[in-house]
């Protein structure tokens, strides 16, 4: 476990009438991105509106990004209460990327909130109180500007979920950004971040959004404005491996394009199915562009 130090916190170590006291006039928008998930953000939706939207308003906008679904997420999503927006309908004149920090970057343009909440749309295993707990730092300490949730992650063999956190992020952070080694889990979908601050990154289109984001918010504004919070147990829908290849593949361009590496668009990716009688090879292109900060576009 993290020390308890001044920037790791407990989901309830707020109430939720000490968060809406705090609260005040601020706004705050949940936003999800979600491709193909159908199966689970129904539930989700409908939870996260019941307690977080009724009396107790702590959310004031629930928004799901649709990543161009071929399944009925955008109906399933609607129909439970969110509004829902497809990605690439949002701003078409800025053209459109596939991805999850594309719908996330999008996802400005068609929220109002001082503060925004991130949570993917695959979870099985979750509670509501993801969303208070993110929100507590931002609420109650001014001088935190982004907050990364962390959670036990119950993979294949155990508690072992995260295969590109630990496979990918954190030896990057330990090689070029030690000043986020205490964060637990640098890539969790599950966090939150004031408006003016989001507004003011570049944003991967991809899986890099994340770690990127925390990278960029050192560098623009310190370690001391990000914050982390214990959210107890979190389980999702577990990609492929050579799926985290592409996600891999992201992160380490963007982390390339921070340590003045190259600005690629995308990147030919050569990876190898084996079996019995052959390996096949296959060559796929992971896009690894990236969105300007939203402020500067008109
Ligand atoms: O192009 C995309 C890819 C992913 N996602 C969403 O981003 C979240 C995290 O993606 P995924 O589950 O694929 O990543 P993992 O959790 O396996 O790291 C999920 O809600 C996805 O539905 C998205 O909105 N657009
Ligand atoms: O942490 C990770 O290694 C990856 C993959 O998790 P698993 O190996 O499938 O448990 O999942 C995270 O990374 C993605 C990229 O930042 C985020 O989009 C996901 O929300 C997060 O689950």
């Amino acid at each position: 476990m993290p020390r308890r130090d001044s920037r790791t916190f407990r989901w309830n170590d707020w109430s939720l009438d000490e968060l809406l006291a705090a609260k005040g006039e601020a706004r705050v928008s949940l936003v999800v991105p979600a491709k193909d998930e159908a199966s689970t953000v129904g539930a989700m939706i409908e939870s996260l509106r019941s307690v977080l939207m009724g009396a107790a308003a702590l959310v004031d906008e629930l928004v799901v990004i649709d990543s161009d679904s071929t399944d009925a997420t955008a109906r399933v999503a609607a129909d439970a209460g969110a509004v829902v927006h497809a990605a690439s309908a949002i701003r078409p004149e800025l053209g459109s990327y596939p991805g999850k920090g594309e719908a996330m970057w999008k996802s400005q343009f068609v929220t109002t909130g001082d503060l925004i909440v991130f949570m993917d749309a695959d979870l099985v295993e979750w509670d509501t109180h993801f969303v208070p707990g993110l929100l507590g730092p931002l609420l109650t300490r001014p001088g935190i500007e982004l907050v990364k949730g962390f959670y036990r992650r119950p993979g294949q063999h155990g508690l072992d979920g995260g295969r590109v956190t630990e496979l990918v992020a954190r030896p990057l952070i330990a090689l070029d950004f030690p000043e986020l080694a205490d964060l637990v889990q640098p890539l969790a979908g599950e966090w939150a971040i004031r408006r003016t601050l989001f507004e003011s990154l570049s944003v991967p289109t991809g899986y890099a959004v994340e770690l990127a984001s925390l990278i960029d918010t050192a560098r623009l504004r310190g370690i001391q404005t990000i914050a982390q919070v214990d959210l107890g147990r979190r389980s999702h829908r577990h990609q492929e491996l050579l799926d985290l290849g592409v996600m891999a593949t992201q992160i380490l361009s963007a982390v390339a394009r921070r340590s003045g590496g190259r600005d690629l668009e995308s990147v030919t990716l050569q990876q190898f199915r084996p079996s019995e009688d052959a390996i096949a090879s296959s060559k796929r292109t992971v896009l690894v562009a990236e969105r300007p900060p939203a402020k500067e576009i008109a």
